[in-house]
Order: structure tokens, then sequence, then C-alpha cells
């Protein structure tokens, strides 16, 4: 027989986890301790080359996703600096079960006849706040009735409406969302020479996390380089 049982439910279990879906890359920089951001939300971490490296992938992909956290403390723009004009600009996903994003925030306002803003909520977010994003142009979708949006779903959502690669760009507890339903696919790390210690600080991967290290999510090296003191890494689940 050529694959044994075991192998054989491994191999369905990998392809139904990449069936009709989009792909995640999560970029991250991050302290040598594995924090995002220290406890007062300070996370001043990237150097200017690797904000252009950061740029190069966002120009590439379909699609930039962040957490509602993240609006609220960083208010990104999530555009493509450093290179362009583009064919395509990408789409800006915001994951917010409750539409609490601020109206005013500058990824739904800043070029918004360039990119696409998207906001992938749940059934909890108030029909006021979801008209009020509709007339700004904003696509509202939404994934799931609990308190957070089902991301696998919206995975396969955002696959159909052609949107086959995304950049995660955090923060932490979204990428736990997307870990614990193993739909990350590759990682790219910037780790700044800093340790920053914390029990609040914000870590690359929040949540509850696995129990085990053998339960947890195996990558394999793909590329390591340093620069000065940096150190850039990739990895991939393949
Ligand atoms: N250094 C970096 O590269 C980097 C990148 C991004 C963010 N950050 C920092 O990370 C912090 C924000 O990260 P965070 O972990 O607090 O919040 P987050 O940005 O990951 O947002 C999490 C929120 O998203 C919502 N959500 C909806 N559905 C979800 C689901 N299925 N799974 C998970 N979340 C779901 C919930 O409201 C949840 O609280 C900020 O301080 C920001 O500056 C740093
Ligand atoms: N790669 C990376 N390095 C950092 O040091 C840092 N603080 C972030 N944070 C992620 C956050 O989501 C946005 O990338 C930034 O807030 C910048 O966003 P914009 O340039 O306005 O798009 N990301």
């Amino acid at each position: 027989m050529l694959f044994s049982n075991k192998t054989l439910g491994v191999l369905v279990k990998i392809i139904l986890r990449k069936m009709n879906r989009c792909e995640f890359i999560y970029n991250a920089a991050m302290t040598i301790d594995g924090k995002i951001a220290t406890r007062e939300g300070d996370s001043q971490l990237s150097d200017e080359l690797d904000w252009k490296e950061v740029h190069a992938i966002r120009r590439d992909v379909d699609a930039i996703m962040v957490g509602i956290t993240t609006v609220q403390q960083d208010d990104p723009k999530l555009t493509v600096k450093f290179y362009g004009p583009l064919k395509k600009y990408p789409t800006r996903i915001i994951i917010d079960s409750r539409g609490k994003i601020p109206i005013n925030a500058r990824v739904i306002n800043f070029e918004k006849d360039k990119y696409p803003t998207l906001i992938a909520t749940t059934t909890h977010i108030d029909p006021k706040k979801k008209e009020q994003l509709i007339q700004k142009g904003v696509t509202v979708i939404e994934a799931g009735i609990n308190q957070h949006v089902d991301l696998l779903l919206l995975a396969k959502k955002l696959w159909e409406l052609g949107i086959k690669k995304v950049l995660l760009e955090g923060g932490g507890t979204l990428a736990w969302g997307l870990l614990e339903q193993d739909l990350i696919d590759e990682i790219r790390l910037f780790v700044a020479p800093f340790l920053t210690g914390g029990k609040k600080a914000t870590s690359l991967i929040m949540g509850e996390g696995f129990p085990k290290i053998l339960s947890s999510r195996k990558f394999n090296l793909v590329d390591l380089k340093s620069r000065n003191s940096n150190v850039i890494v990739k990895y991939s689940r393949k």
C-alpha cells in the first residue's frame, strides 16, 4: 500500500485545510522575547529597511488584514508606500466582530478611492453602524454569529471574491484565531534586538494557546538572515 491510513488521514486534512480558501502570510516585528508591543502598546520595532520590505509584500498580496485592536491602537492606513502606481491595490480587511471601528479611522478614509476596504464582522454589529460603513463605501461581510468572526468561513468567502493571498499584519489575538484553525501558511518575522518582558505586553501569538508542544503548529524554516543585530526569518507551514 502506497500510504498508510495515518498518512492518508494527514494528507486529507492538509488538502481540506487548503481547499478553496485564501492563504495567509503573517508578518510582524517582534522583540527577542516574542513581544509585538510593550505593556503600554508601544510597537516601534521595524527599521526603515524592514518597512520597505513590508510594503513590497503589501504590493504583492491581494489583501492586508488586521484585528480591530490594532486599528484602535495604531490607526494604520494599510497602504503601499515606496512603490506604485499599482495596477491593482490590495484590499484592506479589518476583523471587527462588533463594528467597533471608529468611522474616522484612517484605514476607512485614507485613499479610499484606491484601496477597497472590507470589514469582517458578526451578527452582533449595530445595524446603524453597518449602514454608516456601507455609506462610506466599505464592504461589510458578516461571517459568524458568535463573539468572534468565523475565520475559516471568511477565508473561503475571500477566496470566492478572488482574494487568494492575505498579508496578516497582526495583532497577536487575531493571529491566534487563525493559528488555532491552522490557517497561517507562512510567517515572516523581523526580530529586533530588545528584551521587553511584561505579562501584559502583546505577544506574537496571544489567545488560549496549545496545551503541548506536540499539539502546536509546526513550521519549516525557509530563510534566515541578519542585518546589524536584527534577524529576519521566514517559515512555511508546508
Ligand atoms: N509589532 C508588530 O508587528 C505589530 C503588528 C500588529 C499589531 N501590533 C500591536 O498589537 C497590538 C494589538 O494586538 P491585539 O492582540 O491586542 O489585538 P488584535 O489587533 O489582534 O485584535 C484582536 C481583536 O479582533 C477581534 N476578533 C474578531 N474575531 C476574531 C477572531 N476570530 N480571533 C481573534 N480576534 C478576533 C476581537 O475583538 C479581538 O479582540 C497593538 O498594540 C498593536 O500595536 C504590533
Ligand atoms: N511590521 C511592523 N513593524 C512594526 O514595527 C509595527 N509597529 C507594525 N505594526 C503593524 C500595524 O498594523 C501597521 O503596519 C502600522 O501601524 C503601520 O501602518 P501604516 O504604515 O499606517 O499602514 N508592523
